[in-house]
């Protein structure tokens, strides 16, 4: 684990870079990312990369995919020959090894490890293969565990990270930090986005490994058809989570693609968050449960809260579509015909 003085240093070198990257820059002109672009999609089938990837295609841009068994990225060499071979435009880098705060705690080697890798593979190749755009994908666990809030930009290696994703977290900080390196020494147009949590259709509803939308989805909905009275959720309910949905997320990195220019990695969120009490009583109206709710306290509450500050998206002309109530009812539709067992 890295104690307060490592940080310190690491965060001035970091901060060093950001000092480098100049001016943020909207450019309209969508020069970044011409018409028909061929844009390789990394997990494509995933809850990101899935929204990215309709985006993309809805907006005439040639996607290209590869699914996991066909292509894992963690194998450097095989990524290479693939970017060397598909030479897109531009690379979206949403493959992850993701998860709840559960999965977190219970695997943190892969979610170290499997990260750093696909990092690695896709990023190298992609220079390789002469990408010039690519978008790199972290999280708002990067921030420290008590930033202020709203959480600027400005607040990256501050202070220590929330125990229960400090692997994941690394894994994505190093990964900013790569997209800056390939900046600052190759000239490459390559940018981060920091999404706060998401949801959508195509989310993992696991009971233990999912994100906490998705698990209330579930629970709530099985705990209505058991005729149960009470469904259990974990932790204190006080925690703060901000939610975007994960098409509002997909123009979001569309915006960013066409005119966003710079190695400071921006925030993406809709400005507002919930406790994950009122989070649950959004929940239970939109799947029909009336029961009563119970809190598991011996389960972790993670970070208290991680709002994040969205001034400059904004400035650059996004605004969420998609409000939570509805978003809730969307993607409890999409379960109950997709993956409701
Ligand atoms: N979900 C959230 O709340 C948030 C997500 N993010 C970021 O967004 C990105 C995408 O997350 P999300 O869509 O939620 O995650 P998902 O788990 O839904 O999707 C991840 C995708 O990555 C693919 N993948 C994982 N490992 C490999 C591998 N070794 N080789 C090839 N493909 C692989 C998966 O393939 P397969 O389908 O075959 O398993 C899947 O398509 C991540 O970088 C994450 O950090 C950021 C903030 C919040
Ligand atoms: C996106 C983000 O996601 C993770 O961080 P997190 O925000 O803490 O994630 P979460 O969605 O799992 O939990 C949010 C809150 O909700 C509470 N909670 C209640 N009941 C359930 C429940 O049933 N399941 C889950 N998962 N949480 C529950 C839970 O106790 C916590 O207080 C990291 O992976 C991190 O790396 C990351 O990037």
């Amino acid at each position: 684990m890295l104690t307060t003085r490592d940080f310190s240093s690491f965060a001035a070198s970091v901060h060093g870079l950001m000092a480098e990257s100049g001016a943020m820059t909207a450019d309209t002109s969508r020069g970044l990312l011409p018409s028909g672009a061929r844009i390789f999609v990394a997990g494509h089938r995933g809850l990101v990369g899935s929204a990215i990837a309709r985006l993309l295609a809805a907006e005439g841009y040639e996607v290209i995919t590869r699914t996991r068994d066909e292509l894992d990225l963690r194998d450097a060499a095989r990524t290479g020959a693939f970017l060397r071979d598909a030479r897109p435009d531009a690379v979206v880098l949403a493959a992850a090894r993701v998860g709840g705060i559960m999965a977190n705690q219970r695997f943190p080697v892969p979610f170290l490890e499997d990260n750093l890798r696909i990092q690695l593979s896709v990023m190298s190749g992609a220079h390789a293969a002469g990408v010039n755009r690519l978008l790199f994908l972290g999280s708002s666990c990067i921030y420290p565990k008590h930033a202020p809030q709203p959480i600027t930009e400005e607040a990256l290696l501050t202070g220590p990270l929330e125990p229960t994703n400090e692997p994941y977290a690394l894994a994505k900080i190093a990964g900013i930090s790569q997209v800056r390196s390939y900046r600052r020494q190759f000239g490459r147009s390559w940018i981060s986005a920091m999404p706060t949590n998401l949801y959508g259709p195509g989310d993992s509803f696991d009971p233990e490994n999912s994100h906490v939308l998705p698990a209330l989805i579930r629970r709530f909905h099985e705990a209505k058809r058991g005729g149960r009275e009470e469904a259990v959720l974990w932790g204190s309910g006080t925690p703060r989570r901000e939610f975007l949905h994960s098409d509002d997320l997909a123009r979001a990195c569309l915006l960013l693609l066409r005119g966003y220019d710079d190695g400071l990695p921006l925030n993406v969120g809709c400005g507002s968050d919930v406790t994950i009490a009122e989070l649950a009583a959004t929940v239970a109206g939109a799947v029909g449960y009336t029961g009563r709710i119970g809190w598991d306290t011996s389960r972790p509450d993670g970070t208290p809260r991680k709002l994040l500050d969205v001034t400059r998206l904004r400035k650059l002309g996004f605004a969420p579509r998609v409000p939570l109530g509805l978003g809730v009812r969307e993607t409890y539709q999409w379960w109950l015909e997709h993956g409701c067992p």
